[in-house]
């Protein structure tokens, strides 16, 4: 959907929503209408009925350009609620008095014909990721080693020296290494670039020389010798490369046009979310769209959101997602009762289009991260030995199904051993992050890549026909067998050998996985640094 695409259902959602609350406010009129003229006590469901409509407009009219009209709602709310808690029956001058309040923000809605709607974003544009990333490299000596390795990652990096370069070609990232370049000289050339993002390299590993990092307006902070595979995972989340999915935020709310108002103000922002106006339908919406995080609003028919996310901490499967009340709940106390039962946090309803994309944005990029660090390998991040299996047999029954060639690639480091042996075990785990990262760069959004084993990587290649899978892996070993790999003073180069195995020879998982495995093997048989191919002899 493009940006004025949505712009444009946002704008048609205000004018449904002005209609739905004028009708609302009608129906509250005549009931408090109707309650004042009454002869006898009323009833505390009659009260909540009223309590529930006004807090309906009380958390979505400033969302659609009416504060005024959700400030009076809610004071209102907040009146019928304290009769209700009193349990002091309502006299009728007091409902008439409601109603008068009610008319009189039924005129607010009639004037505000023209309601101060807050104006788009400027700076929201649709998600996009077309160019490569930017890179300047700010060091004295030889840069050589980290512009090639970055290079290999798929970013353009350069080193600039002129100002004049650094007007037109507008890094996105700018890398320092402070310890050889003076702060006059780095801060005259970032500031030709204010919006590009700083990552400083020092030679001091200390606190102050940290937060001297901080004060300069770093978002990252190296010390040498340099960690490559690090360095780049700074880079990749400073810049959410493409390949990171969108965040997904399922949003639990009764009333439907504000929830759509927020789907939409997610989507402009690139989050997906999806609507669910049942809560029954929670548990449903979880398993199949799987969110970061749930926005659930508090005050539902049938089902409360406390209730609904206690019953969704029920299931295991769903501890690690933040529940997140979205409510028009702003007494202090109360959202800490429904803290204390449920839930991780509290945004209160009227909450304008930036602040809702900036917290969920905040919380949900969190939630990505802690699953992350749960599911996948500590030292490269990529997902483990079992979820990779799992994928394989996903990707063998889709064949059988679908017809669609998958293929899985079996991946080994070459004489290991020797490198842990000559430079130490860290350099060993500095190359394994260096393969990891290479590999997740370059295979396809679609592809997955896990950690086998020590120095042993396994990658599924969906929608992939033989030829082209191996033609991927080979241009992924050559670039590998180029990069340079630095330990202290020494620099050297490893290579990996693979084996490639497809879905169209073998209608077992297991099968396919050793396929691959022996394919790898006649490739270290034949001299390493090489892609083999697993042939089925049986046919
Ligand atoms: N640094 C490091 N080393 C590991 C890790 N996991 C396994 N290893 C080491 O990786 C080495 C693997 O060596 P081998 O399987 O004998 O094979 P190789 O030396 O890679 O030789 P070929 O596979 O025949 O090319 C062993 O010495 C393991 O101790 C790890 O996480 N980090």
């Amino acid at each position: 959907m493009q940006g004025e695409e949505v712009q444009r259902r946002l704008a048609a959602l205000r004018e449904q929503y002005a209609e739905r609350i004028g009708n609302d406010l009608q129906t509250l009129m005549a009931q408090a209408r109707e309650l004042a003229a009454r002869q006898r006590a009323v009833e505390p469901e009659a009260l909540e009925s009223l309590r529930h409509g006004l807090h309906r407009i009380a958390g979505s009219a400033g969302t659609f350009g009416y504060p005024a009209l959700g400030q009076e709602a809610r004071e209102m709310e907040l009146w019928v609620q304290t009769v209700l808690e009193t349990a002091v029956a309502p006299t009728s001058p007091m409902l008439t008095t409601l109603h008068d309040r009610l008319s009189g923000s039924y005129r607010l809605l009639e004037n505000s014909a023209t309601a101060s709607v807050a104006e788009p974003q400027a700076d929201y544009e649709l998600v996009s990721g077309e160019r490569a990333i930017r890179i300047a490299i700010m060091a004295e000596g030889d840069t050589h080693g980290l512009l090639q390795s970055l290079s290999g990652f798929g970013y353009d990096c350069r080193c600039l020296t002129q100002i004049e370069e650094w007007r037109s070609w507008r890094p996105d990232v700018v890398i320092i290494d402070t310890a050889h370049v003076e702060p006059a000289v780095w801060q005259a050339s970032v500031a030709e670039v204010p919006s590009a993002m700083r990552v400083l390299l020092s030679d001091d590993r200390g606190f102050d020389a940290r937060l001297q990092a901080v004060r300069a307006g770093a978002q990252g902070f190296f010390t040498h010798p340099l960690d490559v595979p690090a360095l780049e995972r700074r880079l990749r989340h400073l810049v959410s490369l493409p390949q990171q999915d969108p965040y997904r935020v399922l949003i639990v709310d009764d009333d439907v046009e504000l929830a759509e108002h927020f789907r939409l103000t997610l989507k402009v922002a690139g989050i997906e979310s999806r609507v669910i106006d049942q809560p029954s339908d929670v548990l449903r919406g979880l398993r199949e769209f799987v969110p970061d995080l749930v926005l659930i609003d508090i005050n539902m028919p049938g089902c409360s959101g406390t209730e609904l996310a206690r019953l969704i901490r029920f299931d295991d499967d769903w501890l690690r997602i933040p529940l997140i009340y979205l409510s028009a709940e702003s007494d202090a106390e109360r959202q800490a009762q429904a803290l204390a039962q449920a839930g991780d946090d509290f945004l209160v309803k009227p909450i304008s289009d930036v602040a809702l994309t900036a917290a969920v944005t905040a919380r949900a990029q969190r939630s990505r991260q802690l699953s992350q660090a749960l599911a996948r390998d500590g030292l490269t991040g990529l997902i483990k030995h079992p979820a990779i299996k799992e994928l394989i047999e996903i990707e063998q029954s889709r064949t059988q199904r679908s017809g669609a060639e998958a293929c899985v690639v079996m991946i080994d480091i070459d004489r290991f051993k020797s490198i842990n042996d000559t430079y130490g075990h860290g350099t060993g785990d500095y190359v394994i992050r260096l393969l990891a990262n290479l590999l997740r760069q370059r295979l396809r959004r679609v592809d997955h890549v896990g950690r086998y084993g020590g120095e042993e990587f396994v990658a599924v290649l969906p929608a992939c026909s033989l030829d082209n899978a191996c033609e991927a892996i080979e241009r992924i070993r050559e670039s590998f067998a180029q990069m340079e790999c630095v330990a202290g003073k020494a620099v050297f180069h490893a290579t990996f050998s693979a084996g490639v195995s497809s879905t169209f020879d073998w209608t077992d998982a297991g099968a396919l996985l050793e396929a691959a495995d022996r394919a790898m093997y006649e490739a270290k048989q034949s001299g390493r640094n090489r892609v083999c191919v697993a042939r089925d002899t049986s046919v």
